[in-house]
């Protein structure tokens, strides 16, 4: 597909948002944008499906709100977004569609693809009934790395409140056995279940826990490989050949990191269950009817990426903390980071030219009030502004008196602390304030607000990288390493260091046994 989008700062738009930042939004104080103005937390607040987001402490006005709307426009955004929701092969590095949000979405006669996601659904999810009331399975270890962990990862965790009792979920990623070690400890054969989580079933980490996992279990006695393997994978050929015979497949129009509605999130489904693994799906669906339909201005998601555009790259901001006040999303930020440094860290465009302007920040960060108490100095009183994003929920999932309101209040807190600072205190006790921060609230983490807040989070990226012109959905900066790497491990079996450089050459050596 020719990419109708249009170079981004060769845009009217782009031209007057930096003449924007250069008079006067690099002075802009949100105090006194709050002292002016009555009706600016309505403005820059709004309620989207399941999710409540608060834009209003951020270095925004109206106007500069108004020239990143036009910027979209300008750019092409709306009819890239409606690319992908026609099933166009956006994804033009690797001539594929991009369709996670078909994996989400009611039966439609009109999709070609709509009736298999059904009906792999519903295997999927039978199975997972199935397992859950099977009582002499007390153990599931999903096998995977990147998108086929860190998403079941942290969705099972945030909705670990609807998790089935008497089953321990265990997720094995790295190829440092330590960890896979520490699992089998733990383990029966005859109790557990792997599922071996690769969309390409190549990757090295996955293969090479899988085969660990299978020669375990044939040591301790286990048998029926059959009953105790499934797979989860588009490449359904290989998984039979390493001898798996119950695979759940997805398509090539998913992206790794776009997985977790497919295959992928079987974990999840056992540890909530059908019903609410289709709510999960179901609050997502919500959000993507939201990003197709509402304008641009009341569009939840744009605005989030708009205003990650005009952080990155007019006031140059290269990182946004992301704060989680509920433990359960402690997995969060490690899930995002995937999410949009894999989407947008990139420095060209769709068509392989180089990018003269910053793309995707750092993200990073650590469940609240745990942050506060570590790295929160710095986004107070550090040289660089950091935008933060705070996450609450109201109703807290469990029934401890006293615990939620501090919690709450705490985040409050922060963010206010880091609007309004103390900036007459003087010396070390000085606080700038005008840090600007994005305040998101759900009523409760459940299956339904974490399935929204998900894709949310998923149109942002694909928002700022459509502004930006590249290709949201490749990621060809993990193969050099993966390539080095299987060289490196034959020169650390024979000792071969010619055509090193001096480092590698001397640390090889030192690593070898
Ligand atoms: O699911 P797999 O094919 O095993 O891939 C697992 C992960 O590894 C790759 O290197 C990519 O960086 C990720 O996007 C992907 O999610």
């Amino acid at each position: 597909m020719a990419d109708a989008r249009k170079r981004c700062d060769r845009t009217a738009a782009w031209g007057q948002l930096q003449e924007r930042f250069r008079s006067g939004s690099a002075s802009f104080d949100l105090r006194d944008a709050f002292a002016q103005d009555d009706g600016r937390f309505a403005r820059f607040s709004q309620q989207a499906p399941h999710v409540f987001a608060d834009l209003s402490k951020n270095l925004i006005d109206a106007g500069t709100e108004q020239a990143l709307m036009a910027l979209a426009r300008e750019c092409g955004v709306e009819a890239h977004r409606d690319a992908m929701f026609a099933g166009e092969r956006i994804n033009n590095t690797e001539n594929r569609a991009v369709k996670h949000w078909l994996l989400r979405a009611p039966r439609d006669a009109q999709d070609p693809d709509s009736m298999a996601v059904h009906e792999t659904l519903e295997a999927m999810l039978a199975y997972a009934e199935h397992v859950r009331a099977d009582a002499t399975i007390t153990d599931v270890v999903n096998i995977g790395i990147g998108g086929s962990d860190l998403g079941p990862q942290m969705a099972v965790a945030a909705l670990d409140a609807f998790r089935i009792r008497g089953k321990r979920l265990h997720f094995v990623s790295n190829i440092d056995a330590h960890e896979l070690d520490a699992v089998l400890q733990q383990l029966r054969p005859e109790g557990t279940l792997f599922l071996v989580a690769s969309k390409t079933f190549t990757t090295l980490e996955t293969m090479t826990n899988a085969r660990s996992a299978r020669v375990w279990f044939q040591q301790q006695g286990g048998n029926e490989i059959a009953r105790h393997f499934a797979a989860l994978t588009t490449n359904v050929e290989a998984a039979r050949q390493f001898g798996i015979t119950t695979t759940f497949g997805f398509w090539d129009w998913v992206g790794g990191r776009y997985s977790l509605w497919s295959a992928i999130g079987l974990p999840l489904a056992i540890a909530i269950g059908a019903q609410r693994f289709s709510a999960f799906l179901a609050g997502a669906h919500a959000m993507d009817q939201h990003f197709r339909r509402e304008p641009l201005e009341r569009n939840l998601p744009v605005r989030l990426g708009l205003l990650d555009v005009w952080y990155r790259d007019f006031h140059g901001f290269a990182s946004r903390s992301i704060a989680p006040y509920h433990s359960a999303l402690r997995r969060f930020p490690a899930y995002l980071q995937q999410l949009e440094m894999e989407s947008n860290g990139k420095s060209v465009d769709a068509q392989g030219q180089p990018l003269p302007f910053a793309t995707s920040p750092v993200l990073w960060g650590e469940a609240g009030t745990n942050g506060q108490h570590a790295y929160f100095q710095m986004l107070h009183q550090g040289t660089d502004r950091v935008p933060v994003e705070f996450i609450a929920v109201r109703e807290p999932a469990h029934g401890i008196p006293g615990h939620h309101e501090l919690l709450l209040a705490n985040a409050l807190a922060q963010a206010q602390a880091l609007m309004q600072g103390k900036p007459d205190a003087g010396g070390h006790r000085n606080f700038s304030g005008n840090r600007p921060s994005t305040f998101f609230v759900l009523d409760t983490l459940g299956p339904e607000s974490l399935g929204a807040l998900i894709a949310l989070h998923e149109h942002r990226v694909f928002t700022s990288g459509s502004v930006w012109g590249i290709d949201s959905f490749d990621q060809w900066g993990v193969e050099l390493g993966k390539v080095l790497a299987s060289d490196i491990a034959q020169r650390l079996a024979s000792g071969d260091t010619v055509g090193l450089d001096g480092s590698t050459a001397g640390l090889l050596q030192r690593l070898r046994p």
